[in-house]
C-alpha cells in the first residue's frame, strides 16, 4: 500500500556486478519538498542506485522505495515518479510533440497534455521538429517534459544539467526548487556540487559506492571548522612548540605548512614569536565546500606512479591523484596528515587546503581543478522572471507563462495536476516503444535495442508500435545481472 508520502527511502542497497561492488550498504531518505543532490565522483554508484530505485536492476540486497513501495509495486508509476536516466534513445525522427504523444496515449492523458509540457520545459517553439536533430540540453528538456507527463510526485534525474547552457541550469534550478516547493520530492544526480549547489537543500555524498555524507547542505558547511594555515621557517620546531602550548591537533602538510586546528592566527604568532621561529605566512582558512566534496570522495581513483612512495593519496584534494608529485611529507610523530575515512556516515573532515594562502609559488599546493584538468562551471546568471521574447523566434519559451498547468493558481505552488480524461484520444502513427517489461532487468535485451540504459523511465511505456522498425525510443533494462558478470557489460 502506497504511503502518498512522496518519500524515498533507500536502506542498505547494494549492489555487485560480478567482482565489481557498484553499491554498498547505502542507505538514506529524500524528504518531499526538498532537493536533495545525489553526488560522488564517476564510478560512485549514482546511476546503479538510481537504477535500483527505478526498478531497472535488481539489488544484490537492501531495498529502495518511493511511497513505502518499491518501484514495481506502484500501482501507475508514471504518476507517482517522473525519472531521466539519460537523455537518448529519443526516436530521431519522431517530433518533439509526436513523442510526447505517445506517451501520454499510454498514461491515459490527452494530447493537450504533450504540449503543455514542451512549454513547462521551454521546447514550445520546437515541438515540430525532430529529436534527432535536437542538441543535448534540447533532449535533456525534452526528457523532463517526458518525465513531467504524468505530473508525478517525485522527480528522479540523472545529471540533469548536463548538456545545458548556462541559462539552460539556471531555468533547471527554478523549476526543481519551485517543483520542490510545491511538497513535491526532488531527487538529482551529478558529479560535480558547483553545479547543483544552489539547487539542492539535502545532499547525498557517495564514493566507491559508499555514503560519505548525508544532510542537509547547511549542515556540511556549518561542519567545517576553520584552521589557522602557518608557513614556518622551521615546521618541526613550531610543531613541537605548539604542542607545548597545548595545541595537539597540529597537521603537517605536503608542501611544509602546518594546518592548527584549535588556534588563532594571535596565539600561532605568539608561540612561534616566543620560540623563536619566523613565520613566511600565516592566515585563517575557512574551509571551501567544494574542496570538502573533493576531500570526501578523494581516493575513488588515484593516479599510479604520481604518488610517491609512503605518500598517502588520501592528503589529497583532488579525486583523481595528482598530475603534480608532492614533496615528501616528513614524518613527525603525531603529526602526520589524515586520510579521509571512508564508510558509513562519518562526518566529513575539518580542514581543507587553503588556496587563498600567500606564499613562495614552490609551496603552492594545486588547485583540485588545476589537478584534474576540470575548470570551475561558470555561475549561470540570473534568470530574469519574465525575459521580453518574440514568440516565434525564441528558442525556448520561459515554462510559467501562458496556458501552462503549472502556472501558479496558488501562491505557494505552481503546479496543478492535468487533467485526466475519461477516454484515450487516438494516436497518430504511433511508433515502436520498448514494452513496460522490456525496462526490467528480467527481460533479455531485445536485438534491436542500441542503449543498454534507459532513458527516461517516468511513464509507463506505451504500447508497441506497427508502423515505425527503427530503433525503439526507449531501451531495454540491463542483461539479467543477478549473479553474473560479464554480462552486465555498461555502455
Ligand atoms: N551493467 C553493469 N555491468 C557491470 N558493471 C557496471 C554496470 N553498471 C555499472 N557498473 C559499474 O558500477 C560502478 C558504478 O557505476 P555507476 O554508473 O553507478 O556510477 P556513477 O556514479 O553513476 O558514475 P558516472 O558519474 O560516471 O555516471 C562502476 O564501476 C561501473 O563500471
Amino acid at each position: 500500500m502506497q504511503d502518498g508520502s512522496g518519500r524515498i527511502v533507500v536502506r542498505g542497497l547494494t549492489k555487485n556486478f560480478g567482482h565489481v561492488a557498484a553499491v554498498q550498504n547505502l542507505s538514506f531518505q529524500v524528504e518531499p519538498g526538498s532537493v536533495t543532490g545525489f553526488l560522488g565522483p564517476n564510478g560512485a554508484g549514482k546511476t546503479t542506485t538510481l537504477r535500483m530505485l527505478l526498478g531497472l536492476v535488481n539489488p544484490s540486497s537492501g531495498e529502495a522505495t518511493i511511497n513505502g513501495q518499491p518501484f514495481h509495486q506502484l500501482g501507475n508509476p508514471g504518476r507517482v515518479v517522473g525519472a531521466v536516466l539519460e537523455a537518448q534513445g529519443f526516436h530521431p525522427k519522431r517530433t518533439a510533440i509526436n513523442h510526447l504523444r505517445v506517451y501520454a496515449a499510454a498514461m491515459g492523458l490527452p494530447d493537450q497534455r504533450a504540449m503543455e509540457v514542451l512549454m513547462l520545459v521551454g521546447l514550445g517553439g520546437a515541438a515540430g521538429r525532430k529529436a534527432g536533430g535536437f542538441s543535448l540540453g534540447m533532449k535533456q528538456r525534452l526528457a523532463l517534459a517526458t518525465a513531467l507527463l504524468g505530473d508525478p510526485q517525485v522527480l528522479v534525474l540523472d545529471e540533469p544539467a548536463n548538456g545545458l547552457d548556462p541559462e539552460g541550469i539556471a531555468w533547471l534550478r527554478t523549476f526543481l526548487k519551485s517543483f520542490a516547493a510545491s511538497g513535491r520530492t526532488v531527487l538529482i544526480s551529478s558529479h560535480l556540487l558547483a553545479e547543483v549547489e544552489q539547487t539542492i537543500d539535502q545532499v547525498v555524498i557517495v564514493s566507491r559506492g559508499q555514503t560519505v555524507y548525508y544532510g542537509g547542505l547547511e549542515d556540511l558547511r556549518r561542519s567545517q571548522q576553520s584552521r589557522v594555515l602557518v608557513q614556518p621557517a622551521d615546521p618541526q620546531a613550531l610543531a613541537k612548540a605548539l604542542q607545548e602550548a597545548g595545541h595537539s591537533s597540529v597537521t603537517l602538510l605536503p608542501d611544509g605548512r602546518l594546518a592548527v586546528v584549535d588556534a588563532t592566527v594571535q596565539q600561532v604568532g605568539d608561540i612561534a614569536s616566543k620560540a623563536g621561529i619566523a613565520l613566511y605566512g600565516v592566515q585563517e582558512e575557512q574551509a571551501d565546500l567544494e574542496q570538502l566534496f573533493f576531500r570526501l570522495t578523494s581516493g575513488q581513483y588515484s593516479a599510479q606512479g604520481y604518488a610517491p612512495p609512503g605518500y598517502d593519496s588520501g592528503q589529497q584534494v583532488a579525486g583523481f591523484g595528482s598530475p603534480i608529485p608532492p614533496p615528501q611529507a616528513p614524518q613527525y610523530g603525531g603529526y602526520q596528515q589524515q586520510a579521509p575515512q571512508y564508510g558509513g556516515y562519518q562526518a566529513p573532515p575539518q580542514f581543507q587546503q587553503s588556496q587563498q594562502f600567500q606564499q613562495p609559488q614552490q609551496f603552492q599546493q594545486p588547485s583540485p581543478y588545476q589537478q584534474t584538468g576540470y575548470q570551475q562551471p561558470v555561475a549561470p546568471p540570473v534568470v530574469p522572471q519574465l525575459p521580453p521574447q518574440d514568440p516565434n523566434q525564441a528558442q525556448y519559451q520561459q515554462p510559467y507563462q501562458q496556458t501552462s498547468p503549472y502556472q501558479a493558481p496558488q501562491p505557494t505552488s505552481p503546479y496543478q495536476p492535468p487533467v485526466v480524461p475519461t477516454a484515450v484520444p487516438p494516436v497518430e502513427q504511433p511508433p515502436a516503444v520498448t514494452p513496460p517489461s522490456a525496462l526490467s532487468e528480467e527481460q533479455p535485451t531485445q536485438a534491436t535495442t542500441p542503449e543498454p540504459r534507459p532513458v527516461e523511465v517516468a511513464p509507463a511505456p506505451p504500447p508497441p508500435d506497427v508502423a515505425d522498425t527503427t530503433t525503439p525510443d526507449t531501451p531495454s533494462g540491463e542483461a539479467p545481472s543477478q549473479g553474473s558478470t560479464g554480462e552486465e557489460g555498461k555502455a
